[in-house]
């Protein structure tokens, strides 16, 4: 049977990227996706405002919720600090297998925790299973409709902290209009808006970072 987009995605990886190199890895996905195939990584264009948050925050712990093949994690992993741990959340197993060798690929299965599953089973055992006391940083990139539930999940189950940064990507399109409305009429973060466009087009797209003030 024909290959998913995501195993050609691995093998443009495994062509044209060096092992170890994470630059090359985002490169040569982001090549694949503006040349071959659209896919819904964060992209190149919000990917330096991913990165600049992430290099701000400089987190020891940080968690991503909707790995897909691992574009996001790479990019955020590249720049943690030694010791620092990523842990993300992918429900789907064909996404996760393919997300743990493009990780591979990079380098980084040391600072990554993959875990398969959904958030709302997994986020409520994240202290116990995981050992994590609050996270520093949390990036927000999947099921459009998950991102509030999920928000409010992460807040009952204490993984906050004054200064916790929560970026979220496709505000605008495919859009979280009720993530927005709530994040950004609540006393308990502090909201801005990030301008840029839909990963490889020109429609209009951008993350929305917010601090939590507790
Ligand atoms: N509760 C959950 N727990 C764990 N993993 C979960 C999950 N819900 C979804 N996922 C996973 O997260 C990814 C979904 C992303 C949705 N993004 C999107 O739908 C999306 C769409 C466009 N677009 O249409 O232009 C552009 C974008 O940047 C997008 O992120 C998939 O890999 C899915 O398996
Ligand atoms: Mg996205």
């Amino acid at each position: 049977t024909r290959s998913t987009r995501p195993q050609r995605m691995l093998k443009a990886v495994q062509k044209n990227a060096t092992r170890g190199d994470p630059l090359s890895v985002i490169s040569a996905i982001d090549r694949f996706c503006r040349h071959s195939e659209w896919a819904m990584n964060v992209g190149d264009e919000k990917g330096t405002i991913l990165d600049s948050v992430v290099s701000e925050v400089n987190p020891a712990m940080a968690l991503e919720l909707g790995t897909y093949c691992g574009y996001s994690t790479v990019r955020i992993a590249r720049l943690l600090p030694p010791g620092a741990r990523l842990v993300t959340l992918e429900f789907n197993g064909d996404y996760a297998a393919i997300a743990r060798q493009v990780i591979e690929w990079a380098g980084l299965e040391d600072m990554v925790q993959l875990v398969e599953g959904a958030s709302g089973d997994w986020i409520p055992r994240m202290k116990e299973h995981f050992g994590v006391k609050t996270f520093d940083f949390i990036f927000l990139d999947h099921w459009k409709d998950r991102y509030l539930p999920d928000i409010k999940l992460l807040e009952e189950c204490g993984l906050l902290r004054k200064g916790t940064v929560v970026l979220a990507d496709n505000v605008i399109c495919p859009g979280t209009p009720d993530y927005l409305e709530y994040i950004r009429n609540s006393p308990s973060y502090e909201s801005n808006y990030f301008r840029s466009h839909l990963e490889y087009t020109k429609a209009e797209d951008g993350l929305e970072k917010s601090v939590y003030v507790g």
